[in-house]
């Protein structure tokens, strides 16, 4: 498995991270499969899962339960997990306990924290506990009651300034990477060549040290409304409906099953069973 020592040697050799979402046990097959550098158990299975609106009602059990679930399935890649809206904010103790429940029970490799600020210490206390800690600036989206919506952050001057010095303060807290969630390429391409940690952007450009999309965004699966950002490799959706339809028509056809998908009756076992009587 990769962990978070060869990131840093991929950053150092400029060989992009390649990274994306997993909320269940096929999904994270598919992605070990692939080759996939890592993966993260993003909260935004609030959404696209669950069907939310927002990421701010997923539980921490939520995400163990998910976490456990991508485990099974990739069982040689490193796994990141997303901390939940408020799981890390109360205490620094109730953000370790969280914490620690994520790597032992959901069997996740490190943990994922939105924000800076007073975040950053936590960052710091997990990281001295010896729990990997991956950060995420820019949209940070368990705060879109105070951002007002999915938006582009750091796009003045003084925003990218603080978006670059808390990245420096997630890096000095010890993190082992940070995510940058739509921001402006330039910005993302210059906290990249600060940071000596990987950055992996998403609508981030193309000079970040790796990339991430949400899995049912990049194949097409269940998603109406698509961030800009997000390129589409497929549109599994339409063999889904394609599917889904043509099994509904052959029943009601009693096209399905044919006796290939059925099991038969010896004739003498019938014959014993009704003794001529049918
Ligand atoms: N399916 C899915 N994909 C994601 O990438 C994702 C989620 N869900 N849920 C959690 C967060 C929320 N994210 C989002 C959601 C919407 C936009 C969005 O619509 N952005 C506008 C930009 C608006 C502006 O210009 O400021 C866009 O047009 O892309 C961005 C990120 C990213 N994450
Ligand atoms: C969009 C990514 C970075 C994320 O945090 C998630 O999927 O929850
Ligand atoms: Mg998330």
């Amino acid at each position: 498995m990769k962990t978070v020592k060869d990131f840093l040697k991929m950053k150092k050799e400029k060989e992009p991270i390649a990274m994306i979402t997993a909320y269940d046990y096929p999904s994270a097959k598919r992605a070990e499969e692939a080759e996939i550098d890592m993966i993260l158990v993003g909260d935004s299975l609030g959404m696209v899962v669950l069907g939310y609106e927002s990421t701010v009602k997923v539980t921490l059990s939520d995400m163990i339960h998910h976490s456990k679930a991508v485990r099974n399935g990739a069982p040689d890649t490193f796994i990141v997990t997303d901390m939940p809206f408020m799981s890390y904010h109360i205490s620094r103790e109730e953000t370790l306990r969280n914490a620690a429940k994520i790597i032992q029970e959901g069997l996740a490799d490190a943990v994922k924290l939105e924000g800076a600020g007073e975040v950053v210490e936590m960052i710091s206390s997990l990281t001295r506990s010896g729990i990997a800690v991956v950060a995420h600036l820019g949209l940070t989206p368990q705060s879109v009651g105070v951002l007002g919506g999915y938006k582009v952050q750091g796009k003045d001057a003084d925003s990218a300034r603080k978006l670059i010095e808390d990245a420096k303060k997630c890096e000095e807290a010890g993190a082992c990477a940070l995510v940058l969630e739509c921001v402006p390429r330039q910005i993302a391409e210059e906290i990249s060549s600060v940071l000596s940690i990987p950055t992996i952007g998403i609508g981030a450009g193309s000079a970040a040290d790796g990339q991430v999309l949400v899995y049912h965004d990049l194949i097409g699966y269940g998603v109406d409304r698509l961030p800009k950002f997000v390129k589409q490799y497929s549109h599994i959706d339409q063999q889904i409906h394609q599917a889904l339809k043509s099994y509904k028509e052959e029943v009601k056809l009693r096209a399905f099953p044919e006796l290939q998908h059925t099991f038969t009756m010896k004739e003498e076992e019938l014959e014993a069973l009704y003794g001529g009587k049918k």
